[in-house]
């Protein structure tokens, strides 16, 4: 599903923030990636995701080398990808399902398609009575939930969450992993940078580690 192949990148003012990493994630795998304050796990992230660009080597994401996308091809790409943050990043003046609805307007859907999938998505999520309600009228464990909601509405083959527990307390933190773990479970692929280290030990999938740039640890023991 995704493999890099002697990947480095380096910010201008930062230099080499990920240095000659290299693996292969198979489709249909979860694993989570872990690393100090400042590893780059965020990095590795939007690489994937081409929100950066790669300083040097390949990325071949789903049979693709990302690295000869254009940036007219970026949002084709983006919607093999669910991604998620820790901010949630959602739109405090749109209800639930309007914020779940957008990446399907963005790709053109059909209003009544639009509709079964966004309410299939809150169902996914537990979220189906909370449609009509504005982001701030929900829990930091709901507002993670609806943009988990967003990121697997149109069905991506892989998600990518940054740090999607950062702001939750122990048990929330616990049922969104779990999240995770159930679209998994059906196929989809998963990476997940976390800093939550018991939680990751609690979880059983297997770690990436990144120190100092340098991937220590693999996906694949
Ligand atoms: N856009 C950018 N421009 C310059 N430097 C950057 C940029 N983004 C990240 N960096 C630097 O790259 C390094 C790696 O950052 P990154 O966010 O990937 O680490 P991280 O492992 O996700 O850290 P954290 O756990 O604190 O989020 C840091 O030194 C950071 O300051």
């Amino acid at each position: 599903m995704l493999q890099f192949n002697r990947v480095s990148k380096r910010y201008s003012d930062a230099g080499e923030v990920l240095n000659d990493v290299s693996f292969t994630l198979e489709r249909g795998k979860m694993v989570f990636l872990t690393g100090h304050s400042g590893a780059g796990k965020s990095t590795m992230l939007k690489l994937i995701a081409l929100i950066e660009r790669s300083t040097r080597g390949q990325i071949v994401l789903d049979g693709k080398n990302i690295g000869r996308v254009s940036e007219r091809e970026i949002p084709y790409l983006r919607r093999k990808l669910g991604l998620i943050f820790q901010d949630y990043r959602l739109l405090y003046d749109r209800t639930v399902f309007d914020n779940v609805a957008l990446p399907l307007i963005v790709a053109g859907y059909a209003h009544r398609e639009v509709g079964r999938r966004v309410r299939g998505a809150l169902d996914k999520v537990g979220l189906l009575n909370k449609e009509r309600r504005y982001p701030m009228a929900l829990s930091g464990g709901e507002q993670q939930r609806v943009g988990i909601a967003r990121a697997i509405v149109n069905k991506p083959p892989m998600i990518l969450a940054d740090e999607p527990t950062g702001n939750l307390d122990p048990e929330l933190s616990r049922e969104i992993m779990g999240l995770f773990a159930e679209f998994n479970s059906v196929g989809v692929t998963v990476m997940i940078a976390s800093h939550d280290l018991a939680l990751i030990e609690e979880m059983g999938y297997p770690v990436m580690r990144l120190d100092h740039g340098r991937l220590v640890q693999g996906p694949n023991p």
